[in-house]
């Protein structure tokens, strides 16, 4: 360590951004600390990722029982007061391991709120401390509308705590958030409306497939309001009021405001010690490294064209461990990211998108109805589409569906695009049969 300072390395945040990182950094013998305002693991096991696909568990089974109506004949329910209360058993204890997790392996934890003095020194409710080099990690969080009313609104994190589920829920926005929570709400038996800002939902996706999500959610009774230009927002007694397009009102008893997230940047002093940041985020060069040489960002935090996910940030923080360790000097070079919107039925992809190879004669596009695998008939799958992507030497280079094992076939067709294998190298890779991984690489 340069003696000088306290620690070589300083995470702010203590996020997937962070500690998947600072973990082995310190395991190798690194000085490491981590400065955490809230809880120990940040968004995605206490507010994200976990939390949430334990409140979407019941979802997926729901689905598949009605598939199989009359061979299966239990009635079905979903009750939500349990659902909470056992999304909270199992996420209760994730801070206590992760932090147990940090001390165990040397990293001392700094609880509060950090803010940098100079560039080597965060103020940590009042704590001077001071490291060689510094992470920032500090993630999203909700975006509000600003609109007269806004406050009326509520985010994702209050909805996963919701005790009862309200009977008449609005949804803001049509991207993750929004439509992942409108499959729940509407599956525990809510009146749900999306009110969506544009013609589209789910920008980033294939978007015929997405259209197939709004179609069976409208269905199922959820109503989707496209290009709805909300005013503002009204109490109403015990109800709230959106005024939306010219005139026309809304009363429902919960507003969930998803019109994105947006980077914790603000008042961390950062204008003061030279490192430059825009509305999408910190500015990093493919080293990760801000514009103050010894300050570096990883995780959500970062402007960048690679999906804000866990994945990412994990793969960011893992890249500065093997940086600050010595063990690399190159740029980050992000491999292909997956993505899945949980739904259901779900839509995932990875790599090339099915848009770009359209307008591209580099690439062929073949689609599949995967109801006609036989595999599919065994839960009497009603839907599912499938794009694949090919160069021309038949190397599969992106992958998209929309069905109840998206996330599987996914997940499955990963290495096969990340590896560039060529079809003789696909042929030898055997998977177990009869599976979804069998049933997808059978595609190839
Ligand atoms: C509802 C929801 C569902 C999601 N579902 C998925 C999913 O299914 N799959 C997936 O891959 N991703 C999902 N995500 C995204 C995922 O949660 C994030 O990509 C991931 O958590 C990013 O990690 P991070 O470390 O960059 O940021 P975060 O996990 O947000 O951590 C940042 C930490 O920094 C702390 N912090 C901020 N400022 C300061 C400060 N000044 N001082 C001290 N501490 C500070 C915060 O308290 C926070 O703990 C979801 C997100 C949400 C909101
Ligand atoms: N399954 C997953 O992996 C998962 C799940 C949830 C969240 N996430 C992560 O969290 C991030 C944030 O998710 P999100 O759903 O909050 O954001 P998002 O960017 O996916 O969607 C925001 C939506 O709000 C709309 N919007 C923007 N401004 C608006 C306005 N003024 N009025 C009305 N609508 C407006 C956008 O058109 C868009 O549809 C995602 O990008 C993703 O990285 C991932």
């Amino acid at each position: 360590m340069e003696k000088k300072y306290d620690y070589d390395v300083l995470y702010l945040g203590s996020g997937h951004g962070a500690f998947d990182g600072a973990i082995p950094l310190a395991s190798k013998g690194f000085k490491v600390a981590v400065i955490e305002s809230g809880l120990i693991g940040g968004t995605c096991p206490n507010r994200g990722c976990n939390a949430k696909i334990t409140l979407d568990a019941p979802v997926p089974l729901q689905r598949q029982v009605e598939d199989l109506q009359g061979i299966v004949t239990t009635p079905i329910s979903l009750n939500w007061p349990k659902t909470v209360a056992h999304k909270h058993d199992v996420i209760k204890g994730l801070p206590d391991f992760i932090g147990g997790l940090l001390v165990d392996h040397g990293v001392t934890l700094l609880h509060g709120r950090g803010e940098f003095l100079d560039q080597h020194t965060l103020d940590v409710e009042g704590q001077h401390v001071t490291a060689a080099k510094i992470v920032i990690a500090t993630g999203l969080r909700p975006h509000r509308l600003a609109i007269p009313g806004s406050e009326l609104a509520h985010d994702s994190s209050e909805f996963m705590n919701l005790q009862e589920l309200p009977a008449k829920i609005a949804i803001i926005g049509a991207g993750y958030v929004s439509l992942e929570f409108a499959t729940i709400a509407n599956a525990f038996g809510s009146e749900v409306t999306v009110l969506m800002h544009k013609e589209k939902a789910l920008r980033r996706f294939y978007q015929p497939f997405v259209e197939h999500i709004i179609t069976d959610l409208e269905k199922r009774g959820v109503q989707f309001i496209r290009n709805a230009g909300i005013s503002h927002f009204k109490k109403d007694g015990t109800k709230t009021t959106i005024y939306y397009a010219e005139n026309k009102n809304l009363s429902v008893d919960w507003i969930l405001d998803a019109s994105g997230r947006i980077p914790n940047v603000e008042n961390l002093g950062l204008a003061k010690i030279g490192v430059e940041y825009d509305s999408a985020g910190i500015i990093v060069n493919d080293h990760l490294q801000t514009t103050v040489t010894n300050i570096y960002a990883s995780g959500d935090v970062i402007k960048k064209e690679q999906p804000q996910l866990t994945p990412t940030a994990i793969f960011e923080s893992t890249y500065l461990m093997h940086l600050f360790a010595g063990e690399t000097s190159s740029p980050i070079d992000y491999p292909a990211i997956p993505s899945v919107v949980f739904t259901s039925p779900r839509i995932a992809r990875v790599g090339v998108s099915v848009a770009e190879a359209e307008n591209n004669p580099a690439y062929t596009v073949v689609k599949n109805n995967v109801l006609d695998n036989w595999y599919r008939q065994v839960t009497r799958e009603t839907f599912g589409e499938n794009a694949l992507v090919f160069d021309k030497e038949h190397h599969l280079v992106g992958a998209t569906e929309v069905s109840e094992h998206a996330e599987d076939v996914i997940n499955s067709l990963l290495p096969a695009i990340e590896l560039n294998l060529a079809p003789e190298q696909a042929e030898r890779l055997i998977h177990l049969f009869p599976t979804i991984s069998s049933a997808s690489w059978e595609l190839l």
